[in-house]
């Protein structure tokens, strides 16, 4: 595997039937390798994502700046649908408490969002619109890859789940407490849904693992073991990755790469670095109907790659994961 992250251009998307299966392709060819993708061209106008950025930055007075009774009222959290505020440390992976504070918001509300922030509920909600609409084009793609006859054959699961536009803030922090490991931004992990969209804002952090440089595939393992490749935020990019339900549909051909959150690469001497600055990043999560068998898909099953999964309940899957997340 490579650790170069493709990038494509999406702007081919529906412009002929050449285009479109050449797009799919290398989408396919990407996710098989890597796991993740840079996407250009990808209609979400850049405007539309400094604004997203805008309304969550705590120097502008923005959705972070508020008291975290605030920002509960907003958005109260409710574990059976994965939404709301998660506080600074409340969020564990494997028992480590991540030094972020997030927002969930899945379309729904229910919570005080316009006496406390007026318009930012709105923007929200749009925002996510937009980012479904991407998720939808991206499944297109991949039904297109499989040939599976249909183009909506994936997407078709993709309609009665809640996705989640999280919205990620990691406050500045002193270097030292991130290279001692007494504080961690977020552990390496791999994502459980589908597709996940990652927007990135200017302070990077970002490390993916490259998994040719190890023989592991359990998270803990590949982090002792594989090297580590930091991804920088870049400008009208979007990042996109697989999620394990997607990697167990696909019989393994699309990759779950590992992926964390460190301190950023600083270039010059690294001891004159005493605190590393706050990070903000949203990622877009996509999940199949909480209904949906995941089981391999036939046309990702050969006699060369057997089946390598049973099946499983979507929902049962995404519920137990996320009550160990907060546990
Ligand atoms: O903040 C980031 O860049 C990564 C976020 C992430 O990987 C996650 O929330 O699953
Ligand atoms: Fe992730």
């Amino acid at each position: 595997m490579s650790s170069d992250i493709p990038t494509i251009d999406f702007g081919r998307f529906e412009r002929s039937e050449k285009d479109g299966t050449q797009l799919a392709s290398e989408i396919d060819a990407a996710l098989s390798t890597v796991g993740f993708l840079h996407l250009v061209n990808h209609g979400i106008e850049q405007g539309k994502i400094d604004e997203s950025f805008q309304w969550v930055r705590a120097k502008s007075r923005k959705f972070f700046s508020l008291s975290p009774t605030d920002k509960e009222s907003m958005y109260p959290r409710s574990e059976a649908y994965d939404c709301g505020y998660v506080s600074l440390g409340q969020e564990k992976v494997r028992g480590k408490n991540c030094m972020k504070e997030c927002v969930d918001i899945n379309g729904s509300s229910g919570g005080e969002m316009d006496r406390i922030l007026p318009g930012f509920h709105g923007f929200m909600v749009q925002f996510h619109q937009e980012c479904a609409i991407l998720i939808q084009k991206l499944l297109k793609c991949l039904s297109v890859a499989l040939g599976l006859g249909d183009e909506d054959a994936l997407g078709q699961h993709h309609t009665d789940s809640l996705f989640n536009l999280n919205l990620i803030h990691y406050p500045e922090v002193a270097a030292e407490q991130l290279r001692s490991g007494s504080a961690v931004r977020l552990p390496a992990h791999s994502d459980p849904g589908s597709l996940t969209l990652l927007f990135q804002q200017k302070v990077g952090g970002l490390e993916i693992a490259d998994m040719s440089s190890t023989c592991e595939t359990a998270t803990v393992k590949v982090e002792q073991t594989a090297k580590f490749i930091a991804v920088e935020p870049q400008p009208a990019t979007i990042l996109v990755n697989v999620g394990y339900l997607l990697m167990r549909w696909s019989n393994g051909r699309w990759k779950n790469t590992v992926h964390r959150v460190m301190a950023p690469p600083v270039s010059g001497n690294t001891d004159s670095v005493d605190t590393v600055p706050e990070r903000y990043s949203t990622a877009f999560f996509s999940f199949p109907g909480p209904d949906t068998v995941i089981e391999p898909l036939d046309a990702c099953i050969s006699v060369e790659n057997p089946r390598r999964w049973a099946p499983i309940i979507a929902g049962k899957y995404l519920r137990k994961k996320i009550s160990s997340m907060y546990s």
